[in-house]
């Protein structure tokens, strides 16, 4: 098995609060890597440590190491820049710049050098098809990104990340601002991606953990409590508070 990730011996602080004990956790490429738990148990800031986001919260703190192939992200001579452009990330809400949907996608080709109408026009039609969007906008890539519906914007912004080739993609709860259709959408989606990315999201609902990841870990307190193949985790957990948790007896 390929891990894209290694995660070994994490410790996160925001000042004295210390968010994130000890983490132990491989991640496996082309594979979806759920994390779930509680409200504050540090999902998010533990998914911000897999590309350094946290680096830009001040009073961050972090010790141990995070391996991308092999490679310590913490390591002094990381490009930050070229480490997001690796490690995408997609948040809660959908943020497309107010800026026509080519645009968009072409953002991040043409802040990396790319100047070639042809060669973006390529890349816009690719992204968007690999983020399951261009029927929907194929005949309005030059209006407004901020006309689309909500479900759609979220495919953009992924349409968005896929367009700079990242081999990690990050997600932050990305549906929790979705209606159930475009959800779905976006789960499937996910589903699709996994075939060339690597993929990692915190979600709060369990059912979708249960229907997108093949792997899901447990956090409780800034602790990885537990961590498996998504069906043992939901079938038959090793650990009380799991079951707890995913009985939906707390959280
Ligand atoms: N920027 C910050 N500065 C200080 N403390 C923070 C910051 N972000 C998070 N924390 C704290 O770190 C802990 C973990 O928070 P985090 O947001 O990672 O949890 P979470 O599991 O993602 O929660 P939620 O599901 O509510 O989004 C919490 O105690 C939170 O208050």
């Amino acid at each position: 098995m390929a891990y894209k990730i290694t995660v070994r011996d994490l410790n996160l602080f925001y000042r004295d609060l210390q968010a994130l004990t000890n983490i132990n956790l491989d991640i496996e490429e082309k594979r979806v890597t759920a994390l779930i738990g509680p409200s504050g148990c540090g999902k998010s800031t533990f998914l911000r440590t897999l590309n350094r986001m946290n680096d830009l919260i001040e009073g961050v703190r972090v010790e141990g190491q995070v391996l991308l192939d092999g490679q310590d992200l913490y390591g002094p001579e990381v490009d930050v820049v070229a480490l997001r452009k690796r490690v995408g990330m997609v948040f809660q809400r959908p943020n497309p710049f107010p800026m026509t949907v080519y645009d968009n996608v072409a953002y991040g080709p043409r802040i990396h050098g790319q100047k070639d109408r042809r060669v973006l026009d390529e890349i816009v039609e690719k992204s968007l098809k690999s983020a399951a969007l261009w029927d929907e906008v194929k005949d309005r890539l030059h209006k407004t990104a901020l006309g689309l519906s909500g479900g759609q914007q979220q495919r953009l912004c992924i349409a968005r990340l896929l367009a700079v080739e990242p081999e990690v993609l990050l997600m932050d709860e990305p549906t929790s601002a979705l209606d159930p259709i475009s959800t779905l959408k976006v789960e499937e989606l996910i589903r699709e991606l996994k075939n060339n990315y690597t993929i990692v999201i915190v979600t709060h609902n369990m059912q979708q953990a249960a229907r997108v990841s093949d792997s899901t870990a447990f956090f409780l307190n800034g602790e990885l409590i537990e961590f498996g193949d998504t069906e043992l985790i939901f079938t038959s957990p090793r650990d009380k508070r799991t079951e707890d948790y995913i009985t939906g007896r707390f959280g």
